[in-house]
């Protein structure tokens, strides 16, 4: 598979705490990878790093060959690196319809349109519907998010980063929070992504993990430990210590 995206040797250093250490990985089109980790191992960190939201101390991100690590994470976002969030960072008032036609507007630079309720942009709307329905949000698009489901607002988190047609999207954890009886709602989604889609996943929930991801990455304290298959991952010795002794314990501590 040939690359889409990689990073190489990216380090970053709070003060004296190296939280990334010459991390290097690469995706191709369609890609489905879970970046997995104990606590504080520097997932987010590396998320962070990718999209923009910090600078590395070395290291560099390519992006379709293109050299984007100098870029902020607005350019970047243009390019096709799309991330969401550990903690939903939506608008309570507005509904999910507004939130990604409010992106697929801004995507276009026609934001400004906001004030005619974007009526008369069809298209946009059409689009709009689309996304929401793939994420199987139809039937809430009209109501205010504060009172939707907080699986459903993880789900429009998706549906926001989808409205910015990414090429590489960086899921941060994205059924944290929801309760385990709409986890299957969020695996769904998942499994009905764009298939040229890149898509690399923060999660915890192993069982979530396990069903979506092809190939699998443990960071531990800032470096890749372990890269393959899922089937491969919990027996591997290098894991099994990162996570405190076992697979159980991983389950646990994960
Ligand atoms: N801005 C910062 N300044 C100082 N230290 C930071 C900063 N951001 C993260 N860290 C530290 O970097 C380490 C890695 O944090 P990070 O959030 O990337 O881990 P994580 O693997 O995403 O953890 P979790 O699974 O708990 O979300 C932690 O020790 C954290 O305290």
């Amino acid at each position: 598979m040939s690359d889409l995206f990689r990073v190489e040797n990216l380090s970053k250093s709070f003060g004296g705490l190296a939280v990334s250490r010459e991390i290097s990985l690469s995706m191709g089109a369609g890609e489905r990878l879970a970046l997995i980790g104990p606590n504080g191992a520097g997932k987010t960190t590396f998320v962070n790093l990718v999209t923009g939201q910090i600078k590395p101390s070395a290291g560099r991100v390519v992006l379709n060959g293109e050299d984007v690590t100098g870029l902020g994470a607005v350019r970047r976002v243009r390019k096709g690196l799309v991330r969401t969030f550990q903690v939903t960072r939506l608008f309570s008032e507005l509904t999910p319809e507004e939130h990604v036609t409010l992106t697929l507007l801004q995507r276009e630079g026609k934001a400004s349109r906001i004030f005619s309720r974007f009526r008369g942009n069809s298209a946009v709307a059409d689009e709009a519907h689309d996304i929401l329905g793939a994420l199987g949000l139809h039937e809430v698009a009209r109501r205010k998010v504060g009172q939707i489901a907080y699986g459903q607002q993880r789900l429009l988190e998706i549906a926001i980063a989808l409205a910015l047609k990414p090429k590489v999207l960086l899921l941060d954890e994205p059924a944290a929070g929801v309760p385990s009886a709409d986890t299957p709602r969020i695996e769904q989604a998942l499994e009905r992504l764009p298939p040229s889609l890149a898509v690399l996943m923060i999660e915890h929930d192993m069982d979530l993990v396990f069903r979506f991801a092809k190939r699998v990455v443990v960071l531990a304290a800032g470096e890749i430990i372990f890269e393959g298959l899922p089937s491969e991952v919990a027996a591997d010795p290098k894991v099994r210590e990162a996570y405190l002794g076992n697979y159980a314990n991983a389950r646990s501590v994960a």
